[in-house]
């Protein structure tokens, strides 16, 4: 069974009175999948960066793995990061989803079968694997310092930042802050030192129990199973993923009675999964855990110096594989955000658009996976449980049908089209998209993108006059001479455009579209970019809307 490492407590010199005169820049609490990432990108970005962890591990002892199911725009943002590679080569790749229901075979589809993008439908890999990768490429930057063992115990606004009291084992210390961005997980500590609480969408009894399983050589097909009504589990849902190291992810749902300690004993464990593969399966169990399907978003992921990523600012349940794959997209969102404000002088009013935007991506979230979770479970609701078996049993003959069965709608990446940031609403095609990068050739899109904004001209010359516009956060990248007969091909077909269309577009740090224009006037790229830093007051939703036809796809 793999070990996880152990990192070493090292003294904070604050112990012993030789803290820095001046506030860190950005201080993250919480060393887990999110705050890691942030971390990371925060580094890169030019912004020195200080992880505080109360553990001294990855994951949670004992190999505990929530996450494990990494999705394609994960696989780019995790690609700019630079430890894609090391998630794809250890994870296990899959596109193909299948189900099963009351035993017998449904459906199945194939995922982004797209051989034009860079990374193709999902890896699976526990958690506890890409937040090693993620320590170690922290390691090797010499802007991020991890501190194992440091416990954020206290927390107060000071009005130009943050005063955190931080306990280790040697002792208690002071840090300031200007910004603090808490990673600290669902039951997040600070979000209770600042006196808030997240809103609650939805809250039902519904309870799953996860037990991950190693089964050495086991020639299960590499793919996402569902089970809907499964005799073996008393006519309820299960979920079945593999992941790296010959382990598979097992999510059995619970019945409603079902007393979860009873369940999670190693006995109760055993029968539950020799019960659906046969008495003979020869398995160890590496982990379990069990979940509760529950909804939850902070009403403002901003408050004052403090910014709120991951669970700690929203909570979806696994449906689709939308939460760990929300975090490393709230990452993605606010490290670009952070770093122009601390490093170049934005205003500090576009960590608002974080809140906003980052809002919508938490409530489509949610919105989906009550879908998902309404189909898959509909409770009480006679006209869903109708609805549901009429669906099942057409699946087999009809298209239609076989796309309603909605056993999980996995994790997308968000269109921004709430955001304070387009000025003008998402007026083109694909303005707040996230742009997926396309393979080039010997290139990809993404390779080809700047660090901060780009303007990506699909044309075969550069007009002068575009040619001639100077910004320090602008590369300006012609798009024609990177293109073969085979990639262009590809950016019509991924993007809808050709590459010698003329049309301009302006992407911004994250990789998300923020203007797409057929013609672009060289004088309007500075308005365009200052529009694209500058949030207009919007009014964003308060609620993830309430879906009518839940059941559908
Ligand atoms: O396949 C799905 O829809 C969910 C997979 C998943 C993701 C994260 C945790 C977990 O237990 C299952």
């Amino acid at each position: 069974m793999h070990v996880l490492p152990r990192y070493p407590f090292r003294r904070p010199p604050e112990l012993d009175g030789l803290s820095p005169s001046d506030p860190r820049p950005v201080v993250v609490i919480g060393g887990g999948l999110t705050g890691l990432a942030l971390a990371l990108d925060l580094a890169r970005r030019g912004v020195p960066v200080l992880v505080l962890d109360d553990d001294d591990t990855v994951g949670v002892r004992g190999l505990a793995s929530r996450g494990m199911c990494w999705a394609q725009r994960t696989l780019d943002i995790f690609e700019r990061l630079g430890v894609a590679g090391r998630i794809t080569a250890k994870g296990v790749a899959w596109n193909v989803a299948r189900v099963l229901a009351k035993d017998q075979p449904v459906t199945s589809y194939t995922l982004q079968d797209q051989p034009d993008l860079r990374h193709n439908g999902f890896a699976n890999l526990q958690q506890y694997y890409v937040e090693q990768y993620l320590v170690e490429a922290l390691q090797a930057e010499p802007l991020a310092e991890v501190r194992w063992l440091n416990k954020v115990e206290g927390l107060t606004q000071t009005g130009q930042g943050v005063r955190l009291t931080v306990g280790t084992p040697d002792g208690t210390y002071e840090l300031d802050a200007q910004w603090a961005v808490a990673c600290d997980g669902a039951s997040s500590p600070c979000r209770a030192a600042l006196g808030l609480a997240p809103v609650v969408h939805d809250r039902t009894e519904d309870r799953w129990i996860i037990i991950d399983i190693m089964v050495p050589g086991c020639d299960w097909a590499q793919e996402r199973w569902t089970w809907l009504d499964a005799s073996a589990n008393g006519g309820r849902a299960v979920w079945r993923h593999k992941m790296a190291d010959d382990t598979w992810r097992l999510d059995f749902q619970l019945r409603e009675d079902e007393d979860a300690v009873a369940a999670a004993t190693p006995e109760a464990m055993r029968r539950r999964v020799h019960a659906l593969f046969g008495d003979g399966l020869v398995f160890e169990i590496a982990w379990s855990g069990v979940w509760a399907y529950r909804h939850e978003c902070l009403a403002d992921l901003r408050a004052g110096r403090v910014l709120f990523a991951g669970d700690a600012a929203h909570l979806v349940a696994p449906f689709g594989a939308r939460g760990g794959n929300g975090g490393v997209q709230d990452a993605d969102n606010l490290a670009w955000k952070l770093a122009l404000v601390l490093n170049h002088g934005a205003d500090e009013a576009l960590l608002g658009s974080y809140s906003t935007e980052r809002k919508q991506g938490a409530f489509e979230n949610i919105r989906q996976a009550r879908r998902s979770s309404r189909f898959v479970h509909p409770q009480g609701q006679a006209s869903a449980r109708l609805w549901r078996e009429a669906i099942i049993a057409m699946a087999p003959q009809l298209p239609w049908a076989a796309r309603s069965i909605n056993t999980g709608r996995l994790s997308a990446p968000c269109r921004y089209t709430g955001s304070p940031l387009l000025a003008d609403g998402a007026d083109a095609a694909g303005e707040g998209a996230a742009l997926p990068d396309v393979r080039l050739g010997p290139t990809s899109l993404h390779r080809l993108l700047g660090p901060w904004f780009t303007l990506l001209v699909f044309a075969d010359r550069l007009p002068r006059a575009l040619a001639a516009v100077q910004h320090p956060l602008l590369t300006v990248v012609l798009l024609s001479p990177a293109c073969d007969k085979p990639a262009r091909a590809a950016l019509l077909r991924q993007l809808g455009v050709g590459s010698d269309s003329g049309e301009c577009w302006l992407v911004r740090p994250d990789q998300h579209v923020a203007t797409r224009r057929a013609h672009l006037q060289p004088a309007l790229v500075p308005a365009l970019l200052a529009a694209a830093l500058a949030p207009v007051p919007t009014d964003p939703p308060t609620t993830p809307a309430h879906d009518l036809h839940a059941t559908t796809a």
